[in-house]
């Protein structure tokens, strides 16, 4: 640890590189357009690693990744956070086992997001892919995805998020007209939650053009 800093830079130049690997991958999918989306990682017991407020995410290097307390504070950094800071350290702070967090704006999120507001969510049943979420053995699972109103009051919404996660386990959520959430003990398994969500709400989207009254 350096005498300036109160985390471990080497880790953080770690966890830098791993975000931008990654993301660069996520955003040649489509899934981060414009300067969309955010990213982080669990850095230390109250610190994370998160991508600078407006950057190409598709284009990140080692200076759009910033240092944030578990208050959204920056720590050892002149550069704004992410406008959804609080979305991710309230998860990190919450839960201990929670290392990486992944928020995306895809065209599938997007609209599932949109067609499901008026339900609250998105039933997900019947899928050997529901496998893919941490904890779930056999494909005779069901989980619903939560679609949060959408809002720029990020306390508010973070304390909705909150309010949920007393009651449900989940993996991810939606946010209206907004994007996705997803999240996991690493980037790994954030990552294979992130595509689960996606692949899953696509299969409802093509589900509903084909079968309407599904
Ligand atoms: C470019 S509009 C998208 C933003 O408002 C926001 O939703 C987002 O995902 C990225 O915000 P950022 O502050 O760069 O982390
Ligand atoms: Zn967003």
């Amino acid at each position: 640890m350096s005498d300036a800093l109160p985390y471990d830079t080497h880790r953080l130049r770690e966890l830098a590189g791993e975000i931008i690997v990654n993301v660069r991958e996520l955003s040649a999918l489509g899934w981060t357009p414009a300067t969309s989306s955010n990213f982080s990682r669990r850095l230390d017991e109250r610190h994370a690693a998160i991508t600078v407020s407006g950057r190409d995410k598709g284009r990140l290097t080692e200076a759009d990744i910033m240092v944030v307390d578990w208050d959204g504070q920056a720590a050892g950094s002149d550069h704004r956070p992410s406008a959804e800071t609080l979305l991710h350290t309230q998860l990190y702070r919450r839960f201990p086992e929670i290392g990486c967090v992944l928020h995306t704006h895809s065209p599938t999120q997007t609209i599932a997001s949109r067609l499901y507001a008026g339900a609250g969510h998105v039933h997900l049943e019947g899928y050997e892919l529901l496998k893919a979420f941490a904890g779930n053995t056999t494909h005779e699972v069901a989980i619903d995805v939560p679609v949060f109103p959408n809002t720029q009051d990020m306390p508010t919404l973070a304390a909705q998020v909150d309010a949920l996660l007393d009651k449900q386990c989940m993996w991810g959520y939606l946010i209206d007209g907004h994007g996705l959430y997803a999240w996991g003990g690493d980037m790994a398994e954030a990552r294979r939650h992130l595509e689960a969500f996606e692949f899953l709400l696509g299969c409802e989207l093509e589900l509903r053009k084909l079968a309407p009254r599904h």
